[in-house]
């Protein structure tokens, strides 16, 4: 089977030309083995580029698990890299996901992705939940270098208040130039990964409603740099979230499956 790795931020995937739909996408086995870091490629995902019959093109994203999961910012821009670097698309694309269409630009080393728009977020005590195509907790926190991410993340991504889906968890410092650093324990990975799209993207919302963050927001994570930029309606919704960030190939090969 041949396969494409592309990474953004840090966060990678297994990328496979998918136009003929002969991967065998019901086998969560061999979508987990194709991710997994010493058994297989390594990823945090898998993802099948696919076009419909009308034109479409289409994303279809496995968490490193196998299962089939919800939408992946750095997934979406890793797609749309990968759908440049094929010359199936121009500078503008758009496309279907699990959450709905998208819309992207690719400019030079950066692609930026339009996600969904967040009509809700959920403030509690200690915590803002909204999904942004997936699942997100936001939790700000003093030292965010120093956490253990994977430690105090779990016990949330598996709280009874989140099931039986769970949730993503993301752990985030305000700096003192209006930048975010944030840190994300991704459910269907089970672990940190060193970025998440959708995760900086709830960060980013959460942010400017609770410290006045103004668009784009500039994002650190262990991977890279990220940018979310929005337009925030009066009512509290959110409209025309773009993610940017790089997104490139890292290699390609055959693996016998
Ligand atoms: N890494 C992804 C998020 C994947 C979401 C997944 N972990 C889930 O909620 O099942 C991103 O860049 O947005």
């Amino acid at each position: 089977m041949h396969f494409f790795k592309y990474q953004g931020t840090g966060n990678d995937f297994v990328m496979i030309d998918d136009r003929a739909r002969t991967f065998p996408a019901a086998d969560q086995a061999l979508v987990a083995r194709l991710c997994h870091r010493h058994f297989g490629i390594g990823a945090d995902g898998l993802i099948l580029l696919q076009t419909d019959p009308d034109g479409t093109l289409r994303m279809v994203y496995f968490n490193a698990d196998g299962a089939e999961g919800s939408m992946c910012g750095n997934g979406g821009r890793c797609f749309v890299r990968f759908a440049h670097d094929l010359g199936l698309i121009t500078n503008q694309v758009r496309f279907m996901a699990v959450d709905g269409e998208h819309e992207a630009q690719v400019q030079e080393t950066d692609v930026h992705l339009r996600m969904g728009d967040v009509a809700d977020i959920e403030h509690q005590a200690a915590f803002s939940f909204l999904n942004t195509g997936s699942p997100h907790v936001v939790q700000f926190e003093d030292d965010v270098t120093s956490l253990d991410v994977v430690a105090v993340g779990r016990p949330l991504r598996y709280a009874a208040q989140f099931s039986p889906g769970g949730t993503n968890v993301n752990f985030v410092e305000s700096g003192p130039d209006q930048t975010l650093f944030v840190r994300t324990y991704e459910r269907g990975v089970e672990d940190e990964t060193y970025s998440c799209g959708t995760g900086v993207t709830a960060a980013a919302l959460v942010a400017h409603q609770q410290l006045g963050l103004a668009s784009p927001v500039a994002i650190r994570t262990l991977g890279g740099a990220l940018r979310v930029a929005f337009e925030a309606q009066l009512n509290g919704t959110f409209g025309s979230i773009y993610l940017i960030g790089p997104a490139q190939r890292v290699f390609e090969g055959d693996i016998t499956v």
